[in-house]
């Protein structure tokens, strides 16, 4: 270290920083004040009290529109029953999100990785199969407990060569083929004289809307080169449906009846889509304040999974790859693979109404480190603990 922030810092925070198909993991080894309660009590608790720590570390000038972050949890409910190893929650450039498929991936490595005692006191506990040469994890993230298998090489660290995967909560349809009417203010240029689009709806962890891009008003499929325009598509489309109380139900748990929100708009590239079912789906995926995700999008992977094998065009253990608008082989960065492993019997809400195909969903994919960083918030910074947004 050139020289020390002794004296000058008044808060210092210190993070792994991975990423996921491109996609930034920005882990939290310490200095976020402390949370104490259920897993979800700790969210409220950070939510409430401390989500300037949240803008300090995803926003500007420290972060970016597109940062993602995870705070540790070594003692949740779940892991003093011992129904899980570790707990963590997720945030991004709007808040604190329920899933994250490309967050788990970079953590299930970190957490294999980890040998300070501190940070994961359970380390030590942690099952290796010697036949898969695999560590497992159950990983108690705010929408229930996701199984992680790590690569792992005989030494006891991570393999980076070989993909991590993480089983889903339960995933699930909510609607297909979904016909959404658009108020006029929330009407985008593309859609011409339409006044409506039609959509699918399915949850892995959090609520996805899968809609093509002809669909959207881009028959020229998707580009970097109109991306604000997708963006404000993207926007109106979730906010129609967040705002409409007769689509409320596309966003409500099939099991639990909880009622949640949009997350997320998945545009898949229809245009380029063929029937070889070993090539890849190509998406993006613009979710909390229209932040994009680098990343095929694991939680996306599970709901899309879910609904392909909804729609008849999947069957159990059949493989579907995925890729982002940034991944594939001419870009080095590896996309994600996801299959349905199980389908779970589900008997809907108590009157029947809701029954829907529910299956669990394993997602592959690999994550890298990239380095380490400190923090600090100087005492006389006018920002002080906290971060903005361009
Ligand atoms: O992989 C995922 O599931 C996440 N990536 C950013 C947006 C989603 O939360």
């Amino acid at each position: 270290m050139p020289f020390s922030f002794d004296g000058l810092a008044s808060t210092s925070i210190s993070c792994v920083e991975m990423h996921t198909s491109g996609e930034p993991t920005r882990i939290i080894l310490s200095g976020f004040p402390e949370l104490t309660g259920t897993l979800m009590e700790q969210r409220a608790l950070a939510k409430a009290n401390f989500d300037q720590y949240r803008r300090f570390l995803m926003l500007e000038p420290r972060g970016h529109r597109d940062m993602y972050g995870a705070i540790l949890r070594p003692e949740t409910e779940l892991v003093k029953s011992g129904e899980a190893d570790f707990g963590v929650l997720f945030m991004h450039n709007d808040g604190f999100s329920t899933m994250c498929g490309h967050a788990t991936i970079a953590i299930g490595r970190f957490l294999v990785d980890c040998d300070d005692e501190q940070i994961f006191p359970r380390r030590k506990m942690l099952k290796y199969d010697t036949g898969t040469e695999t560590t497992s994890i159950k990983l108690h993230v705010p929408c229930g407990v996701v199984d992680v298998d790590v690569p792992t090489l005989p030494i006891g660290k991570s393999d980076p060569c070989r993909p991590i995967s993480f089983i889903a909560v339960p995933s699930f349809v909510t609607g297909i083929s979904v016909m959404v009417h658009l108020p006029e203010e929330n009407r985008w240029p593309e859609l011409g004289v339409r006044d409506s689009i039609t959509a699918d709806f399915c949850y892995g962890g959090a609520y996805y809307c899968v809609i093509n891009a002809t669909e959207l008003g881009f028959p020229q499929g998707l580009s970097e080169d109109y991306i604000q325009r997708l963006s404000h598509a993207t926007a109106l489309l979730k906010k129609t449906v967040n705002e409409t109380s007769e689509l409320s139900y596309l966003t409500r748990h099939i099991q639990t009846a909880e009622q949640g929100i949009l997350y997320s708009v998945l545009i898949v590239d229809d245009t380029k889509l063929d029937n070889d079912p070993s090539s890849s789906e190509k998406g993006l995926c613009f979710f909390a304040n229209q932040q994009i995700d680098r990343s095929p999008t694991g939680g996306s992977v599970a709901a899309r999974i879910s609904l392909a094998y909804a729609k008849g065009n999947l069957s159990i253990g059949e493989q579907r790859k995925f890729d982002s608008l940034f991944t594939g082989s001419d870009k080095g960065l590896r996309g994600f693979v996801g299959s349905a492993i199980e389908e779970l019997k589900n008997e809907g809400e108590a009157d029947g109404s809701r029954k829907s195909v529910c299956v669990r969903v394993k997602v592959q994919g690999y994550a890298n480190y990239m380095g380490y960083s400190t923090f600090v918030a100087e005492a006389a910074d006018g920002l002080g603990v906290n971060g903005f947004l361009l």
